[in-house]
This record gives C-alpha cells, sequence and structure tokens, in this order.
C-alpha cells in the first residue's frame, strides 16, 4: 500500500466516477468535484448522447469494481447491424462470432451506478454544482465556482485528475504550458438525438437485439435500444448543404425529407418534429495532445484527453481502459514517484488513444455508406470465414477493437495489413461458395505466411 493522498477529480462523468472507486480501492482519500447537480436527484435533462455501447474494455473495468452483473442486468446486447434501405428492407451483419455482442446501456443509469457503489464508502465524497474554473498546475489549487450561490472557492489537492470530459478545463491549464502538443478537428456533420418509442406495453417495435442503421451515403440515422422499450436514434447530418442541418428549415421541409429517405421510420417516430426542432445538434470533435500530465501532480484521463468521434462506439470504453492501465500499474507502483508513474502511463496509452480516434472516423465512412453495398456485405462473410479457419491467426478488425483487449494501435495496423489482402482474396469472390475455390485457399495460406513473418 502506498502513502494515502487527498486526491481531487474534476469531473463526475462515467469516467471520474470509476476512477474514485478504483482510487479509494487503493486506501486514498477521492473529492469529486462535479459541475452538474446529482443526476440521482434531479430529473434527467433529455440531454444528450442518452445511451452507449459497452464493449469488453468496458466491462473489464466495470468487473474490477464488482459491478459488470448489476449493469449486465439492464443492458440490452446487440448482436449485429440492422441496415434499413430506402425502401424499409432490411438486411443483417453480424458483429462478431455466435453471442457476441456490444451492449447497449444508458448513460445517467450507469452514471448513477458508479455514484452510488460510492455512497457507503467514507474515501469518497461527490460535490456537485461546483465547476473547475481555473487551475495553477505549480501549486495545484484549482478555482472551483460554487453554481448555486456563485461563490468560488480554492483547493489544493496531492494529486489532481483532469476528467472533465472533451472541453475539459484541467487540459486548458496545461495547454499554457511550454511546448504543449494540442490538436483539435470538428467534423462537418453534427448529431441530433430522436425518439422510436415503446409499444404500448413497453416492448420495442423494431429488432431489439441489435443496432439499427439508415446509411445513406454522406449521411446516416442510427437506433439503439433502451431498457424500456424504447429506442434512442440519433441522426448524423452535414451542418450545411443540399440536405443538412441548415436546409431543414420548417417542418414540411423535415417530414419530406424523413418520407423520402427515411420512410420505414417516420411512422415510428410521432414526437418526430417536435423533437426535431427542440432538441440540440451535438459537434463532433477529435481531440489529441500531449502529455497528459504535469510534474507528476496532476493527469488527465478519459475524453480529458483523447475524446473521439462516437463512431466505433469506443469513447467510454477506452476512458475505462485507461483506468484499467492505470490501476494495473498501480499494482507494481512503489508509491515514490508519481511523476515517473504519469510518464509511463502516458506513454502507455497516447498510441492506443490516437488509434481508436482515427478508427473511429473510418468507421464513420463504413456506417454511413458501406454497409448499404451488397459487395461490402460479402466481403464481411468472407472474412468471417477466414476468421473461423484460421482462429488463431485472423481476428475481424472489428473483434479486435470490440471483443478483445489487444491495444487498438495493434489492431489498427493489423487490420491495414489484413484489409490489403482481403482487397486481392476478394479480386476472385463473387459469392460466398468461392471461398472454397482452391485459388482462394492458396492465395490466403500464402498471405496469412506472409503476415506471420511481419509480426
Ligand atoms: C453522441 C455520442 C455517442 C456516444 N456513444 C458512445 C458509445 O456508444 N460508446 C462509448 O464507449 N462511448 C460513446 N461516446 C463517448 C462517451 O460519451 C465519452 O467517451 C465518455 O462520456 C467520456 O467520459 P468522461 O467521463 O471522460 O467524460 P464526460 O462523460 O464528459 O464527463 C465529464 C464530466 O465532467 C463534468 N465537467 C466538465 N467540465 C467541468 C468543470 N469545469 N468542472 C467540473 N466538472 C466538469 C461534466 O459535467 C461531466 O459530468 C459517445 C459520445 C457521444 C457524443
Ligand atoms: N468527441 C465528440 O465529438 C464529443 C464528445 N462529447 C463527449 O460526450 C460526453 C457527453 O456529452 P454531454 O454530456 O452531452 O456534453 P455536452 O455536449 O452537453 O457538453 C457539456 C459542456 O461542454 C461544453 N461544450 C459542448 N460543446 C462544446 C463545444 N463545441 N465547444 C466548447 N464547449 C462545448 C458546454 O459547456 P458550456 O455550456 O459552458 O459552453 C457544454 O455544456 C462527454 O464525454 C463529452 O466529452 C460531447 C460532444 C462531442
Ligand atoms: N455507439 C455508437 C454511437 C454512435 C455511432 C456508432 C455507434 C456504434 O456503436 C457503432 C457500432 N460499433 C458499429 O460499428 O456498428
Amino acid at each position: 500500500m502506498t502513502e494515502r493522498k487527498n486526491i481531487a477529480i474534476m469531473g463526475a462523468g462515467l469516467v471520474g466516477s470509476l476512477l474514485s472507486l478504483y482510487l479509494a480501492k487503493r486506501g486514498h482519500k477521492v473529492d469529486l468535484y462535479e459541475r452538474r447537480p446529482d443526476l440521482r436527484k434531479t430529473s434527467v435533462d433529455g440531454g444528450r448522447s442518452i445511451n452507449l455501447a459497452l464493449s469488453d474494455r468496458g466491462w473489464r473495468a466495470l468487473k474490477g469494481i464488482g459491478i459488470e452483473e448489476d449493469v449486465r442486468k439492464v443492458a440490452i446486447p446487440m448482436y449485429g447491424r440492422m441496415m434499413h434501405d430506402e425502401q424499409g428492407n432490411l438486411t443483417y451483419q453480424p458483429y462478431g462470432k455466435e453471442g457476441q455482442a456490444i451492449y447497449s446501456v444508458s448513460r445517467g443509469g450507469l452514471n448513477m451506478a458508479l455514484m452510488n457503489l460510492s455512497e457507503p464508502n467514507p474515501d469518497i465524497t461527490y460535490h456537485f454544482g461546483r465547476q473547475a474554473m481555473d487551475v495553477n498546475l505549480h501549486s495545484n489549487e484549482v478555482q472551483l465556482r460554487n453554481i448555486e450561490t456563485g461563490s468560488v472557492e480554492t483547493v489544493q489537492p496531492d494529486l489532481l485528475f483532469g476528467a472533465d470530459g472533451a472541453f475539459s478545463v484541467v487540459r486548458g491549464a496545461m495547454q499554457k504550458t511550454e511546448r504543449y502538443d494540442y490538436q483539435q478537428s470538428y467534423l462537418e456533420y453534427g448529431y441530433k438525438e430522436l425518439t422510436i418509442p415503446a409499444t404500448a406495453d413497453g416492448g420495442w417495435v423494431i429488432e431489439k437485439n441489435a443496432l439499427h442503421i439508415w446509411p445513406r451515403g454522406n449521411y446516416m440515422m442510427i437506433a439503439l435500444p433502451n431498457f424500456d422499450g424504447s429506442f434512442t436514434c440519433t441522426l448524423f447530418f452535414p451542418y450545411e448543404g443540399e440536405r443538412s442541418f441548415a436546409s431543414i428549415k420548417s417542418e414540411e421541409d423535415l417530414l419530406a425529407f424523413f418520407r423520402e429517405v427515411f420512410p420505414d421510420a417516420v411512422p415510428l417516430m410521432p414526437d418526430l418534429a417536435q423533437e426535431y426542432f427542440s432538441h440540440p445538434v451535438g459537434s463532433l470533435v477529435t481531440i489529441k495532445c500531449f502529455p497528459w500530465s504535469h510534474k507528476g501532480k496532476s493527469l488527465l484521463i478519459g475524453d480529458a484527453c483523447h475524446a473521439v468521434v462516437p463512431f466505433y462506439g469506443q469513447g467510454m470504453n477506452a476512458g475505462f481502459e485507461d483506468i484499467t492501465v492505470l490501476d494495473q500499474m498501480l499494482d507494481t507502483f512503489d508509491g515514490e514517484d508519481w511523476e515517473e508513474l504519469f510518464h509511463r502511463f502516458e506513454r502507455t496509452r497516447k498510441p492506443n488513444a490516437d488509434a481508436i480516434a482515427d478508427l473511429a472516423v473510418m468507421n464513420f465512412i463504413e456506417m454511413r455508406d458501406k454497409v448499404a453495398d451488397p459487395r461490402f456485405l460479402l466481403r464481411k462473410k468472407i472474412e468471417a470465414r477466414i476468421s473461423e479457419q484460421y482462429p488463431g491467426k485472423w481476428l475481424t478488425l472489428y473483434t479486435m477493437v470490440t471483443f478483445s483487449e489487444l491495444p487498438y494501435s495493434y489492431a489498427l495496423e493489423t487490420g491495414k495489413v489484413q484489409d490489403r489482402i482481403m482487397k486481392q482474396v476478394m479480386k476472385h469472390i463473387k459469392s460466398v461458395d468461392d471461398y472454397n475455390k482452391p485459388e482462394v485457399q492458396q492465395l490466403i495460406e500464402r498471405e496469412l505466411l506472409k503476415k506471420e513473418k511481419l509480426s
């Protein structure tokens, strides 16, 4: 056990709340400062990103504090993608092997469950309605504004964690330090959340155990199931242009557009117009920065140091994996040199954070465009056959990212090699049966041998 520290975490979102449990388990005293009110006492603000896809990396971190089973009870498995074309016809693509799924969970529900776990723990204290305004990295002092009274207080922890999300104030302070690398890039797309309500008896009106996609080339809508029978739909749409948020000005524009491009969804969305014109458009940003720590006294974690666009469903999972990795490093930490520990953490995580950022942008193109192409779906089937035939030698990129704990950077690199092989293989493929052709089998064997030599 290392020396007990007074730790302050800025932000009690998903990552901050989970981190507090891991740090308290090691005997530290943890205070969390969250600018929003206590979720458990206020009605949920119809806010953004109501549900999230949780996958293996996230599950592992939840397991580490013994909450996995409880969350599973309220998580809905999605075994694959269900594509809706412009006539309302459906096609299906499984995510992995039979039984493998990503899980739709409620953001608020998960955050509250994490907060509740700390309730009996005297070492964890939540301070709601406290907004970090300014951080002095040299003295480790944070100025916090009390949202209700407007008064400002200062705290000075031994260690400061910035888990305050994509627009982190703690990172803002680091950005002002010498030779700090920072990069942000916004997509020319925004997102808007809409609802498909439950049936009168609380059932699901479309397939419950799938992630639904309406791929339309340069834009798309998706839907993830909620536990109460509803679906949260997200329209990812250009800000400007002929078909864009800017071009939909009236209810008539909206309904004409939706009836043309999402005809099977419209009858399922009774509140479409009201929701469309009252819900905000969210922006989509990738943030890369380095370093993530300052002098062994402060450390960024989660979206604060690696916000990614949501298309792989990995942002929270990556943030949870940060905690798993940090916790593993704490296993062998002698409690002396926090600066070295934080350096080791940021050096280990940075290449993986960069990789998932790039993978997430790539998955947008796959989801909005490629999944509508029968050749692409055929290619996925062929790849699944290769993976079945060579289980130890070929994991699909999606499996490496979603159903494994292999580093994201390894997944990205291996995915590129496999993509090149698949392009060659597909030259010989017109149907699934062609997989058994001798020239295809020989080509795969040859390429796998080369791949092994490379790794
Ligand atoms: C539309 C959308 C869909 C997504 N879907 C998925 C998905 O399916 N799967 C997935 O894994 N990830 C998904 N993500 C990403 C995921 O939401 C984030 O990666 C995750 O929420 C990051 O958690 P965090 O705790 O680091 O940050 P946050 O969840 O943003 O938490 C930060 C907390 O800090 C608080 N805060 C901010 N500033 C201050 C301040 N100055 N002082 C005090 N408190 C402050 C905030 O109120 C918030 O509670 C999605 C994101 C979006 C936008
Ligand atoms: N990677 C991405 O593309 C995005 C990721 N996220 C992440 O999703 C999670 C949940 O998001 P949610 O809670 O709905 O967050 P919100 O979108 O509600 O944002 C929370 C606060 O961040 C500030 N903010 C929002 N958008 C911007 C912007 N474009 N530029 C500057 N500040 C902004 C606003 O603060 P104020 O009111 O003080 O201006 C806002 O109230 C968080 O992890 C967030 O980090 C959120 C949006 C995009
Ligand atoms: N949760 C999300 C939120 C927004 C956009 C996509 C997702 C996904 O999870 C996509 C899924 N991983 C897929 O590849 O089909």
